[in-house]
């Protein structure tokens, strides 16, 4: 069930926000939706790109300031933006971290209390998945994901754990070694407990290294070479290696002078809209 939070006009299309509550979370959530013109059409079925949104955002983040809605209606593409953690799970701390807990849920589903009853943001993505699907007139199998930091590397790691679902990916200055980098280790150790073969199910570059190109259409990775977090929380040079290795076709560009933020993403989304776009045609 939907509730619709708020609605606008938008390049001929509509951007709306809902909120409802999940399965999977046990919480209402909310997230955003951009439905192109393409959509308005009687039995329409448009395609989808997901964009996971990195530490600290929100199901708004990405639609305010990523300016993608322009190239949404021109490819007839729908966005889907879900928020980045639960909210009000009543953990206590869960809000005292900005890189974990609220706005820092990493799209896994944690095995370690107290997080593991409400933290399950893979299953979460699934579901949203499913619900949109049902509810909106978006193609069932025409479906891309894509991400920001955090979000990037929840858009590798659940399009490499579900290639069937998630059929198109690319990434913003993903986190794309995350059982190395700061960031990672410590929503790992958190959420997962401090078995590393659990980690390695969520961590992109180790994921690839077990892959045979599940994405003969190629990977688009942006990263810009003035971010700050490049050096220490990063590694796209770690996850570049494990797919020429896997023989899966990746394109990582790095922009100098461009920083971690969303000036950053603003400048390239419309090059990720239409490579989702080609690659969900067929
Ligand atoms: N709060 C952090 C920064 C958090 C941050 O940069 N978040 C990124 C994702 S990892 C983001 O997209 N922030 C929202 C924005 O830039 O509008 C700091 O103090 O360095």
């Amino acid at each position: 069930m939907l509730e619709l939070l708020s609605e606008h006009v938008c390049f001929g299309g509509v951007q709306r926000f809902y909120r409802h509550t999940s399965q999977s979370t046990g919480l209402p959530m909310r997230f955003g939706v951009f439905l192109p013109p393409a959509a308005h059409k009687a039995d329409a079925q448009v395609p989808a790109l997901f964009f996971l949104a990195g530490l600290t955002c929100t199901e708004e983040t990405f639609m305010i300031k990523a300016g993608a809605q322009r190239a949404a209606a021109e490819a007839g593409m729908a966005l889907i933006t879900p928020d980045t953690s639960p909210r009000g799970a009543g953990i206590e701390g869960e809000s005292e971290h900005w890189d974990f807990g609220v706005g820092a849920g990493f799209y896994l589903d944690a095995s370690e209390q107290p997080w593991a009853s409400h933290y399950r943001m893979e299953s979460y993505i699934h579901e949203l998945q499913q619900l949109v699907v049902k509810e909106l007139p978006i193609h069932p199998r025409r479906i891309g994901i894509s991400g920001h930091s955090m979000g990037g590397h929840g858009a590798l790691t659940l399009a490499l754990r579900r290639p069937d679902i998630f059929r198109s990916v690319s990434a913003f200055a993903p986190i794309a070694a995350p059982s190395r980098c700061p960031w990672g280790i410590k929503a790992f150790s958190g959420y997962l407990g401090e078995d590393r073969r659990k980690w390695a199910a969520h961590d992109a570059s180790l994921l690839m290294e077990q892959e045979q190109t599940p994405f003969p259409d190629g990977i688009l990775i942006d990263q810009g070479l003035g971010d700050k977090f490049l050096t220490e929380q990063l590694y796209p040079e770690e996850f570049e290696a494990a797919c020429i290795n896997a023989r899966q076709p990746i394109q990582l560009r790095r922009h100098a002078g461009y920083d971690h933020g969303y000036y950053f993403i603003a400048s390239f989304i419309d090059d990720h809209i239409r490579f989702h776009a080609r690659n969900l045609a067929g």
